[in-house]
């Protein structure tokens, strides 16, 4: 039975020139370039050391610990897509791993955020598939639903609207409005360029 109502996954995707350059900022610089709003809950952390993720959210809401929308997702969603998922904050399950992973690998997804949990950390830093999430347990997921795609959701305490870009470092994630993606990524060069000036002040000034 198909338990989903909304369906409409159709949204613009903002331009790759203008993911790429908020993908080369640290997501420090641009959480404080966004008034310090728009951090998704500190306990969502990437699953392997150096995982980043740069893309337009696909968004997933579904029942906690359940994965049937992260397959659902996965026939929709396009090339560069971060799949956003507000899972409910659960931690006792896994909603995906390796397999989802290399499924993305071929379809070209950029990453996965996830406010649950995942499994086979290690297996997804070596073949390169960024997932970040709350937890990670090898305890399988359910595949039942119900699920819904597209849509605003909830992600670690930040609203997220389909295409919304979404950017994970080493700190955890940060969620920049769409229509507010060019301004924010002016404004976090800016502090980026600050925050290099004085950090090299600092350096100089050691051992004098
Ligand atoms: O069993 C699942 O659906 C989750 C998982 O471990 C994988 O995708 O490798
Ligand atoms: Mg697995």
């Amino acid at each position: 039975m198909t338990t989903h109502a909304l369906q409409d996954t159709s949204f613009t995707r903002p331009d790759q020139e203008l993911i790429n350059r908020l993908a080369k900022l640290p997501a420090a610089n641009i959480g404080d370039a966004v008034d310090r709003l728009g951090v998704a809950d500190s306990a969502i952390q990437a699953v392997w050391p150096g995982a980043k993720i740069a893309g337009p959210a696909f968004t997933v809401w579904t029942r906690p610990g359940d994965n049937q929308g992260i397959h659902e997702a996965l026939k929709l969603a396009q090339p560069g897509d971060v799949i956003v998922v507000a899972g409910g904050g659960d931690e006792s399950r896994a909603l995906l791993g390796e397999l989802i992973g290399e499924r993305a690998i071929n379809l070209g997804i950029a990453g996965f955020a996830l406010d649950g949990a995942a499994r086979d950390a290690e297996a997804l830093g070596e073949i390169g598939m960024p997932v970040f999430a709350r937890a990670v347990t090898p305890a399988g997921p359910y595949k039942n639903g119900p699920h819904r795609l597209g849509g605003p959701i909830a992600f670690g305490g930040v609203p997220v609207l389909p295409g919304d870009i979404i950017i994970g470092d080493s700190d955890g994630i940060v969620v920049i409005p769409s229509e507010q993606a060019t301004a924010v990524a002016e404004a976090a060069e800016a502090v980026f360029a600050d925050e290099t000036n004085r950090r090299a002040s600092i350096i100089a000034a050691r051992g004098q």
